[in-house]
């Protein structure tokens, strides 16, 4: 299998970064592990060493670098669109999922598992990493009705995307194929069960078990067992990664605007700029709800996200403030109640 840069993504983007560097090979980063990085280029796949003051955690499959002769890397190259996700724990760092993804196949299913706020709030994420959007609906295979699915998960947003395939078909999947061609990079999203694995296996025309991709073992070894970047049949590239299946928002209060332009455009109409969206006076949403041009539940949503969002960007500080604060209230209560018991 020979491959040329532009195979692997490679694209003027990055050749005009890469043009100052004289001497530098360009890799695409498959793997992260925990002190070495796997890079990708024509000339097959190889060991990277991050620069000393770097760790890997700064590198994100899907990344170009350029390396030395000995494999050191000089440059991370300017990303087009960045996935990350706040760490694990209570920190608010971000982790970085993957870069230069091209296409977010935002999966659901036409059944319980359909939901209009999940997938807005991919929308929102897909719109915040730089991603195009694909919505994706398996299972239309055991739907009497999925075009009526298609149609309420298109109405999210005008020009959007959303496809219903049955993942089990082949015939379906050129579909999703023809959104990813060769060269570009997507990547799949979605809830437990909806077919992730199904159509994983199905695009890239292999059989692995995706449990097989483990950074770690329980001891703690490295037992990386597939690559983190697969090559689908058409040539185009899917990220599978662990962290993949789990992105949260972070800082991602334009994306979510933009998926609820709408909202966002009535509240500059209302009196007060800090405006609650409640009963305060000349509140251009809740006129537009009493209108009936605005849906209440579409209002709820967009709350709901927001302070999700607001949630998981707060810093460190922030979230222990917020905790202080609240054991402050708790205790107060306590000895309120205590106070009353013995009076
Ligand atoms: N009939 C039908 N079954 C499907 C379709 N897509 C997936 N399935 C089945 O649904 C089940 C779950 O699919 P998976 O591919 O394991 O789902 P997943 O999203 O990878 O789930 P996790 O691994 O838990 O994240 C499997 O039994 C699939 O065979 C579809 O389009 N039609
Ligand atoms: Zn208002």
């Amino acid at each position: 299998m020979s491959l040329t840069l532009p195979d692997l993504g490679w694209s003027s983007f990055f050749a005009a970064q890469a043009a100052a560097h004289s001497g530098c090979t360009p890799y695409r980063l498959t793997a992260i592990h925990r002190s070495t990085l796997t890079g990708l280029s024509p000339e097959g796949e190889c060991t990277l060493m991050t620069p000393p003051d770097q760790s890997t955690g700064t590198f994100a499959v899907g990344d170009w670098v350029l390396a030395d002769p000995e494999h050191r890397i000089r440059h991370l190259l300017d990303r087009r669109s960045l996935l990350k996700r706040r760490a694990a724990g209570t920190g608010a760092e971000a982790q970085l999922i993957a870069a230069n993804v091209d296409v977010l196949f935002i999966t659901s299913s036409c059944n319980a598992d359909f939901n209009l706020p999940r997938l807005e709030r991919y929308l929102a994420l897909a719109h915040q990493a730089g991603c195009y959007p694909v919505v994706v609906l398996t299972k239309a295979d055991t739907c009497t009705d999925p075009r009526a699915y298609v149609a309420r998960a298109e109405a999210l947003a005008p020009f959007l995307t959303v496809l219903a395939v049955n993942a089990l078909d082949p015939a379906d999947l050129d579909q999703i194929l023809s959104w990813c061609p060769s060269g570009q990079t997507g990547a799949l999203v979605g809830s437990s069960g909806v077919g992730k694995t199904t159509l994983m296996n199905a695009l890239t025309g292999t059989q692995e078990a995706t449990a097989g991709i483990r950074e770690d073992d329980a001891k703690g070894r490295h037992t990386t067992t597939a690559r983190a970047l697969r090559r689908m049949v058409n040539g185009g590239w899917l990220v599978d990664t662990p962290g993949m299946r789990a992105l949260r928002l972070l800082d991602a209060g334009d994306g979510i605007d933009e998926v609820f332009q709408d909202l966002s455009d009535l509240a500059t109409g209302c009196r007060f700029s800090d405006c609650g969206h409640d009963s305060e006076p000349g509140c251009a949403i809740q006129a537009a709800i009493a209108a009936g041009t605005l849906e209440p539940a579409r209002l709820d949503r967009w709350r709901k996200l927001r302070r999700e969002d607001a949630r998981n960007s707060e810093s460190v500080a922030e979230a222990r403030s917020r905790d202080k604060a609240f054991g402050k209230m708790v205790r107060a209560v306590m000895r309120d109640k205590e106070g009353r018991n013995k009076g």
